[in-house]
């Protein structure tokens, strides 16, 4: 039998041997996988088979003190602060009426123009396209080129995501930083890189097809294909900020009273809830809704506006009329709000980690700057300058709950 303090001195000593140096992660990982069955065999006799500490074994895992750790956290937070570049970037292209300019794709990136008579051929070939017909009859050269190049620099941007994310992981695995949990991941997180990259073209090219007859039928992309696209970047980026914290920030341990796991509920359904508040702003986006009813608290001096069911049948409702999807955004917007007031006053009563109370009030503190963002893009008309922050905002929103719930991760179970 070995008693706590050995266990922690053991993992300490674990960390100190995994140096490049000395010995291979796999030793190590099999001299871990021993120490930790007996910790957790020990943990649980000690405590009528129920474990003292939950998540030690994860905890454990995580081989925090390791040198190489360290570079596998920054290279997944590099990934991370890209994706949330790629986020900004993407809605400035959509908001600059940008993304429709570029009529064809190919996975390893397109040429750009070089010269005046191959700008006059591209410009050619977007004049093809119902955009151009329906909307931006008479534009310059000097316009396209702008609308082009924002396109451009959106795609490439992404690209430039795959090879920061490729090239470490390949030179990672073959030095033998990952162990098999982690290899997974890269493997997932790779997968989803690429899917990224397709859902975008398929986004873009729901906006080029010849399906806009109507008077009022605007060329755009589909609102759910943009929902889809903006989901899974709100995703991918959710899960690289997740595993750099893993590597980087490690919680600290709090103890598991009725009151703390009741606050760690609240704060996973917080995330949940700024999630989906995001989804149905991507609707709101995608419809052009803020363009309608730009008043707040009430909606043409009603607080259930009367089209708010116009469509038919009733569901179509909630994905495209424009008046449900604001009025379903504003809703979300305010349960984020309520919930983020929630987690604020009760982190106030339950003993948390220092940590853990400092992303409670960043969460506090950004939902109130995210709601204020939401309502000045509303009033004034969607400037590209509000709507742009209010879209980052919600990433950062998100991060801050990510942040709360990470702290969160470890709960020490102490005998009665
Ligand atoms: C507090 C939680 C909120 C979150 C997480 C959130 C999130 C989002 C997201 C992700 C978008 C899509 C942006 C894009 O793709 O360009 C969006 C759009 C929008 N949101 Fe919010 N929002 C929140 C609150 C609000 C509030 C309170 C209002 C106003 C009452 C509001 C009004 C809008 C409008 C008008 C748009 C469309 C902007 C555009 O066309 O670019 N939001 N929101």
């Amino acid at each position: 039998m070995i008693s706590l303090s050995r266990i922690i001195s053991n993992q300490t000593l674990v960390g100190r041997w995994c140096t490049p140096n000395t010995q291979s992660s796999r030793e190590v990982l099999t001299v871990f996988r021993a120490f930790r069955n007996q910790s957790s065999t020990f943990l649980k006799a000690k405590n009528g088979g129920r474990p003292l500490v939950k998540h030690f074994a994860t905890a454990a895992a995580e081989l925090t003190p390791v040198p190489q750790s360290k570079w596998v956290g920054r290279w997944l937070g590099t990934c991370a602060g890209m994706c949330f570049g790629a986020v900004v970037l993407g809605g400035l292209t959509r908001l600059t009426e940008s993304g429709l300019s570029m009529v064809h794709w190919s996975a390893f990136g397109e040429r750009p123009p070089l010269s005046r008579a191959e700008w006059e051929k591209e410009f050619e070939k977007y004049k093809e396209f119902p955009e151009y017909k329906q909307l931006k009859q008479g534009i310059s050269l000097e316009e396209f080129k702008f609308i082009w190049n924002m396109e451009y620099g959106h795609r490439m941007w992404g690209r430039l995501i795959g090879a920061a994310f490729v090239i470490p992981a390949v030179i990672f695995w073959r030095k033998g930083y990952f162990n098999s949990a982690m290899k997974k991941r890269v493997m997932l997180f790779g997968t989803l890189l690429g899917c990224q990259g397709l859902l975008g073209w398929y986004m873009v090219k729901s906006g080029l097809e010849d399906r806009f007859h109507g008077e009022s039928d605007v060329p755009r992309v589909s609102q759910y294909r943009l929902a889809a696209h903006l989901g899974s970047a709100f995703v991918l980026y959710s899960l690289f900020f997740w595993t750099s914290l893993q590597f980087l920030l490690p919680a600290q341990a709090m103890n598991a009273t009725k009151a703390a796991i009741r606050f760690r509920r609240l704060a996973h359904a917080t995330k949940g809830i700024i999630f989906l508040t995001a989804l149905s702003g991507a609707f709101v986006a995608g419809l052009d809704a803020g363009l309608v009813y730009n008043s707040y608290p009430l909606m043409a001096d009603r607080l259930i506006p009367d089209d708010l069911l116009a469509l038919s049948p009733k569901l179509r409702n909630f994905t495209e009329n424009p008046t449900t999807v604001q009025w379903d955004h504003r809703n979300m917007a305010h349960l984020t709000g309520l919930s983020a007031t929630a987690i604020w006053l009760l982190s106030r009563r339950v003993n948390l980690p220092p940590r853990a109370h400092l992303a409670a009030n960043a969460l506090f503190g950004m939902a109130l700057v995210q709601m204020s963002l939401g309502i000045a893009t509303l009033l004034f008309y969607v400037p590209t300058p509000l709507a742009s922050s209010h879209q980052a905002g919600s990433l950062a929103l998100l991060s801050t709950a990510l942040w709360l719930s990470h702290e969160l991760r470890k709960l020490k179970y102490v005998p009665k």
